[in-house]
């Protein structure tokens, strides 16, 4: 059996791969590139360049390859970006899922892992948030991919398919190997551009906002280690092979830090004392988001290998290193 991995070349993606050609499985790559890279397809993955969207090409590849299950993590990421321009993420993000879903369908693809995000949440007023909270999603983005989660729920309550959909909290650090890690030139996630500054590729970081309502008035978040996040696709994958229900889980480690805190680790751990300028607030940004996290452990069994946040860092700057070289 193959798995479909659409995004395979992205941040995610990318890992998903590896872990799953770690645990011996077939996997096809369908990426088209837009952010992501073909050399971080693993060779041992088939890479077809191409749009999820496009359903003679899915047809062909579900058909050609015996694929038996869809990890789906191809998307537009960007939040700002979905406000400024929410028609491309309605299109890349809802109305392409719609035709994957449709060519699952069609071809008897019984097994579909959906990367969802925390922020279908919006701004929850409790911390940390559970599964079973009414999702409110502030931004495009957000509304793209919940359009996708009850896309899900329909589908599988008219057809044969079984669904993961697992909502990611703030994904960071990199392949512990060494293989892997966030390559975007442009990323804006936080621990990405502190360990940027870090290493003098950046001049320094902004910090947006300090007078949230939180401990030292900056944002809280609940950051989960890349590797950590595709172990709990595997079991979802088994769990979903074993006949297991379809199920929504949210991915991080219930922990919350805060901005302030993430950038004194980054600067402990990487020796630098790099510039940070107080700013204002960015637009769209929740005070806090902190996974409720007991669900993906008692149904799926997960349990984090990677949840200290020095390590995540160190990877973090390990990676950034060997990107800078490889660049040179
Ligand atoms: N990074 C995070 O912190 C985070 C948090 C929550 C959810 N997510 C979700 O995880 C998934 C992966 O995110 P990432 O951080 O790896 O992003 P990424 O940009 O690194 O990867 C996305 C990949 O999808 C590909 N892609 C986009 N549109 C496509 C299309 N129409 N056809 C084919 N390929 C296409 C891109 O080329 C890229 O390789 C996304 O669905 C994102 O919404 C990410
Ligand atoms: O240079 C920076 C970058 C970020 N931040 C702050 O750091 C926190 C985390 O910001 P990120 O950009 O790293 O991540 P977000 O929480 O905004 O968003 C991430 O998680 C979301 C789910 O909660 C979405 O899925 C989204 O795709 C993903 O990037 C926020 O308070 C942000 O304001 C800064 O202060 N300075």
């Amino acid at each position: 059996m193959t798995v479909l991995v659409t995004g395979g070349a992205g941040y995610i993606g990318g890992h998903m791969a590896l872990a799953l050609l770690d645990a011996g499985e077939e996997v096809v790559v369908l990426d088209n590139l837009s952010t992501g890279f073909r050399w971080a397809v693993p060779p041992e993955a088939k890479l077809v360049v191409g749009d999820f969207g496009d359903a003679a090409l899915v047809d062909q590849i579900i058909a050609g390859h015996k694929i038996d299950a869809i990890a789906h993590f191809a998307a537009k990421i960007v939040v700002p970006e979905s406000v400024a321009d929410p028609l491309s993420y309605y299109l890349n993000n809802t109305a392409k899922a719609r035709n994957l879903l449709e060519c699952a369908v069609r071809n008897e693809v019984r097994h579909f892992i959906f990367s969802s995000t925390a922020a279908v949440y919006g701004e929850p007023s409790v911390n940390p948030v559970f599964e079973t909270v009414p999702l409110a999603p502030i931004n495009p983005y957000g509304r793209s991919k919940l359009m996708v989660e009850w896309m899900l729920q329909d589908v599988a309550a008219a057809h044969g398919l079984r669904f993961a959909a697992l909502r990611y909290f703030n994904v960071a650090g990199a392949d512990p190997q060494g293989r892997l890690g966030q390559s975007s030139p442009v990323a804006t996630h936080l621990i990405k551009v502190a360990v940027q500054a870090a290493l003098g590729h950046r001049a320094g970081l902004d910090v947006f906002g300090t007078d949230y309502p939180t401990k030292d008035g900056s944002c809280i978040r609940d950051y989960i280690q890349v590797t950590d996040l595709v172990d709990a696709h595997l079991l979802a994958l088994r769990h979903l092979r074993a006949g297991g229900e379809s199920l929504t889980c949210n991915c991080g480690y219930g922990r919350g830090l805060s901005v302030l805190e993430v950038i004194d680790v980054v600067k402990k751990v990487s020796g630098v004392d790099f510039e940070v300028r107080r700013k204002g607030r960015r637009a769209g940004d929740p005070a806090s988001l902190v996974a409720g996290a007991e669900r993906i452990r008692t149904e799926l069994g997960w349990s984090p290998k990677h949840d200290d946040l020095n390590e995540i860092v160190r990877q973090a700057l390990d990676w950034e290193r060997r990107l800078h070289n490889r660049k040179a």
